[in-house]
C-alpha cells in the first residue's frame, strides 16, 4: 500500500456560532488511489470536503497533503499545494467556450500563462473528447461532457489529488457510467481521488478504499471490495454496524 497523499487527524468543522458538523474526522488517502467517502444524507460529507479544500476554515485538527500541514490555507493556496476540487454544482461557465474555460481555471491557480499549453495537452490527452470541440460553449455540452469538462478544468493547474462532490450527481443514468470511466481515466494519469458518491456501488467498484462518513464521524476506512461484500452493507453505511474503530488500510 502507498504512502498517504492526505491525512487527516481529528479534523472539526461548522458553519458559523453553529455546534460543530464534522466532529473529529480522522482517515487517509493512499497515493494514487481513489478513495470514496459515503454516508447518510447530513453526515456532513460535503462539510467535510468543504474543509477540506479551504471553503470551511476547521475548528481543530489537522489536515495534512504531501507531508505538509495545509489545515489552515485558503482555497487559493490549497489549490496551489496541490489539490483539485470539482463542486457538485456550478461547476463550469456555460456562457464560456471549453477553451475559455480551462484557460480560466489555469490562470485562476498558477496566475499567469506560463506553462498553460502543457496544460492544455495534459487535459486533452485524458479526454480526447474535449478537443474537437473546444470553441463550443460549455452550455451546450450533454451533462456527461459537462462533468468532464469540470474535471479538465479542475486538472488544469496539474493537482496531485482532486476532489470529487458526488460526480454522478443530476446526471441521466446513461451518463453515470461514461462519468465513473472519466474518473478512472484521471485516475490512471497519476492523479489520486477522493470523491464523495451516492450511487455507492458503482463507485466502490472503481474505488480501492471507502470511508464511512457518520454524523460528522469516519466510522470505517476499508478496502472498497471489502464493503462491497460485507454481509450488511446497510447497516455498515448508515454507521449501525459492529465496526468499532476506523481500519486503516
Ligand atoms: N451552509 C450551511 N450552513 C449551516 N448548516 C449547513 C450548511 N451546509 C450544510 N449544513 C448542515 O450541515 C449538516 C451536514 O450537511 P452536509 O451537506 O455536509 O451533509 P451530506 O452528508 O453532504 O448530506 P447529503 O448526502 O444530503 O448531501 C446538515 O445538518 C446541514 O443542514
Amino acid at each position: 500500500m502507498s504512502d498517504p497523499i492526505l491525512t487527516v487527524d481529528a479534523l472539526r468543522a461548522g458553519y458559523g456560532s453553529g455546534g460543530d458538523i464534522i466532529k473529529g474526522a480522522g482517515f487517509s488517502v493512499s497515493e494514487g488511489a481513489i478513495s470514496t467517502i459515503v454516508g447518510p444524507n447530513g453526515a456532513g460529507k460535503s462539510t467535510l470536503i468543504k474543509s477540506l479544500v479551504g471553503l470551511l476554515t476547521p475548528r481543530s485538527g489537522t489536515i495534512t497533503l504531501n507531508e505538509a500541514d495545509v489545515t489552515r490555507l485558503n482555497a487559493p493556496a490549497k489549490a496551489r499545494a496541490g489539490l483539485g476540487y470539482v463542486p457538485q454544482e456550478h461547476n463550469v461557465f456555460r456562457n464560456m467556450s471549453i477553451g475559455e474555460n480551462m484557460t480560466l481555471a489555469y490562470e485562476f491557480i498558477a496566475k499567469g500563462t506560463k506553462g498553460l499549453k502543457a496544460a492544455r495537452e495534459r487535459v486533452f490527452d485524458i479526454f480526447p473528447d474535449l478537443v474537437h470541440r473546444e470553441a463550443d460553449m460549455a452550455g451546450n455540452l450533454s451533462g456527461g461532457q459537462r462533468q468532464m469538462l469540470a474535471f479538465g478544468c479542475a486538472l488544469m493547474p496539474g493537482p496531485s489529488l482532486l476532489l470529487l462532490d458526488e460526480p454522478s450527481a443530476g446526471l441521466s443514468p446513461k451518463y453515470v457510467a461514461e462519468m465513473f470511466q472519466a474518473v478512472k481515466s484521471v485516475n490512471d494519469a497519476g492523479v489520486s481521488i477522493l470523491m464523495i458518491e451516492q450511487n455507492v456501488k458503482e463507485a466502490m467498484v472503481i474505488s480501492e478504499t471507502a470511508i464511512v462518513l457518520v454524523s460528522g464521524q469516519v466510522r470505517a476506512q476499508m478496502p472498497a471490495p471489502e464493503f462491497l461484500n460485507h454481509p450488511d452493507i446497510h447497516a455498515l453505511y448508515m454507521g449501525t454496524a459492529d465496526v468499532t474503530a476506523p481500519e486503516t488500510v
